[in-house]
């Protein structure tokens, strides 16, 4: 059985270059490496529906928090036996973004803590309705907030197919959900979390396998 590890953290906070990273090392050290990212665009109908929403299609589905919790939380019901078989066949199975971000970022839509209704509801659909398997450990890339939101209007000035989405404009959702992200990753939600300001990778790699 391997290790299922969740990377979380804000948009632009560099999930994915980390991920990438880790990826390539532990792959360079001759372990069996699986990844996936959510939202499972391009595989997930659910997951693109979301996106088209948060750039302004399907009428006033996004100003509904918990349907737009749940398009997130079915993509990841449609991958729940891919990743347990890929527990199952890989040393270590890392996925950027899993269900803390609904947590942490319907939570932060609806100005509620960590400990408020919303994490609650989150953690009952996808972890015991949908059966979800629980990581064995999170990594929060808890970069500040204005290194994040800077990083992703950088983005979205270079790469056209990369314009910026509902939540990535709004400068007060985003902090909110870094302080929700954090209360996560205080009070060990659902795993171990690490925390790690500056992602650099090797270090991580190595603390997760120590763990
Ligand atoms: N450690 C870093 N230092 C500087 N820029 C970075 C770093 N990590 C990522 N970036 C840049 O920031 C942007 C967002 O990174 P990305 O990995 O796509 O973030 P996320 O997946 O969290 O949205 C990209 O343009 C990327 O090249
Ligand atoms: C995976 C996931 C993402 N989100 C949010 C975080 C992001 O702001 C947004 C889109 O995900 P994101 O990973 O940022 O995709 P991209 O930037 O490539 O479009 O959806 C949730 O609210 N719940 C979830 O379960």
């Amino acid at each position: 059985m391997g290790q299922l590890i969740a990377v979380e953290g804000l948009d632009g906070a560099g999930k994915n270059t980390l991920v990438t990273e880790l990826v390539d090392r532990w792959r360079r050290d001759g372990l069996r490496v699986w990844t996936v990212t959510f939202p499972r665009y391009g595989e997930s109908v659910t997951a693109d529906l979301a996106a088209e929403a948060l750039h302004g299609q399907h009428g006033d589905l996004r100003e509904s928090v918990y349907a737009m919790a749940l398009m997130f939380a079915l993509d990841r019901a449609d991958a729940a036996d891919e990743i347990r078989a890929a527990v199952a066949a890989h040393d270590i199975v890392l996925l950027d973004r899993y269900v803390a971000s609904n947590a942490a970022y319907n939570a932060a839509r609806l100005s509620q803590e960590a400990d408020g209704e919303m994490v609650e509801w989150v953690r009952e659909v996808e972890f015991h309705r949908f059966r979800l398997p629980v990581p064995d450990h999170h990594v929060l890339l808890g970069v500040a907030p204005e290194v994040a939101l800077d990083r992703a209007a950088r983005r979205a000035a270079t790469d056209a197919t990369r314009p910026r989405d509902l939540y990535e404009r709004d400068t007060d959702l985003q902090l909110r959900v870094d302080r929700v992200y954090r209360q996560l990753a205080q009070s060990m939600w659902m795993s171990p979390w690490l925390s790690t300001a500056d992602g650099d990778p090797a270090e991580l790699a190595q603390r997760l396998l120590d763990e």
